[in-house]
């Protein structure tokens, strides 16, 4: 489980004196998640999240991160608010890690993913790319192409564990994508994580976004991208066209696609698979035999690139 950091009740407490949210009633280790450690903190006044960032997250990111959910909520996205200390700020430390509380939100994932649910995260994503446009910070997607040859080297020819031949398969790719890869469509605040663990629904509709932990600037269409390969496929790896419609199109209903962004959805999409798979393959091959938290499949990625290697164009994903 999602827990790398057990708290004390001494060192809750100490942590705590510097906000002014009432007394603990609970404190409760969160089990989902993968990155960071998550508890659910209930006090006298209200119910919170309390986080302590993890291995991937760099401290000097987390002011983008707080100030991000800030300035949405305060646009109208609904996404936890990190609530400030009496010191006025957002990140204080516990057990020497940052950490800091957001605001519980309500909704449930979805366990079982359907057009419409891809259409109404179609809105709500173009929605949220609007209310970011004037966002002052600036982030640059590490994990985007100018990453990936360090991800690669890092995983190295162990990938060729999980299946023969792919780390020559994934260096081809690479080049690829490296000489494909599309300039000067439009940008902003992407969430860049988009996976249906992190949408909460209420009923059918889109209740709010979580776990803004890899947001940064970067091409709109790559979110898209990243939730083609999230929601649209089904768990025999079919890709689902009908889901991949609901969701380009609502999108497109609230933020116009503009020339040149739905012709690179295929390069984005072989880019946002490869991105999944070379951290989950860092993950798998490097994960201690005792980790608590079980690494993600990298196999389920080597599919969806292979399938978006293989399209024409955007027309399979039901759009031209
Ligand atoms: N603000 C919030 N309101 C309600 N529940 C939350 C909130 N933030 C986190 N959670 C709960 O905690 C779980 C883990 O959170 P989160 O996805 O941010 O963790 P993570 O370790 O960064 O995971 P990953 O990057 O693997 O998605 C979520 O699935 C959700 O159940
Ligand atoms: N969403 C990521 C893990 C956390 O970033 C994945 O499924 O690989």
């Amino acid at each position: 489980m999602a827990v790398y950091t057990e708290i004390s009740d001494a060192d809750l407490a100490a942590f705590l004196a510097d906000y002014d949210i009432g007394e603990v009633v609970a404190c409760k280790g969160i089990a989902e998640g993968v990155e960071n450690s998550n508890f659910l903190l209930s006090t006298t006044v209200g119910t919170y999240i309390l986080t302590i960032y993890e291995k991937r997250v760099r401290s000097e990111d987390l002011p983008y991160f707080l100030n991000l959910m800030e300035h949405l909520a305060a646009r109208g996205v609904r996404c936890p608010t990190p609530i400030r200390g009496t010191d006025g700020e957002t990140l204080h430390e516990l057990n020497g890690k940052p950490a800091a509380i957001v605001s519980f939100l309500q909704g449930l994932c979805v366990k079982r993913v359907q057009p419409h649910h891809c259409r109404s995260l179609g809105g709500a994503l173009a929605r949220m790319h609007l209310a970011g446009q004037d966002f002052p910070m600036y982030r640059p997607n590490d994990l985007s192409v100018d990453g990936w040859p360090a991800l690669l080297d890092a995983v190295g020819e162990r990938a060729d564990e999980v299946a023969p031949g792919l780390y020559a398969e994934l260096r081809d790719e690479l080049a690829e994508l490296q000489s494909a890869w599309p300039r000067g469509l439009p940008e902003g605040v992407i969430h860049a994580d988009l996976f249906p663990d992190n949408v909460f629904f209420r009923g059918d509709e889109v209740s709010g976004f979580i776990d803004f932990y890899f947001a940064c600037n970067d091409l709109f269409a790559y979110d898209l991208a990243v939730c083609l390969n999230a929601w649209c496929f089904e768990p025999d790896d079919a890709f689902n066209a009908t889901k991949a419609r609901a969701l380009l199109s609502a999108y497109g209903e609230v933020r116009p696609f503009q020339p040149g962004e739905v012709e690179a959805l295929p390069v984005l999409a072989r880019g946002s698979a490869l991105r999944f798979l070379l951290t989950r393959l860092y993950d798998w091959l490097n994960h201690p035999p005792d980790a608590y938290v079980a690494p993600k499949d990298p196999r389920e990625y080597i599919h969806k690139l292979r399938f978006h290697r293989g399209v024409r164009g955007p027309g399979a994903y039901g759009v031209t």
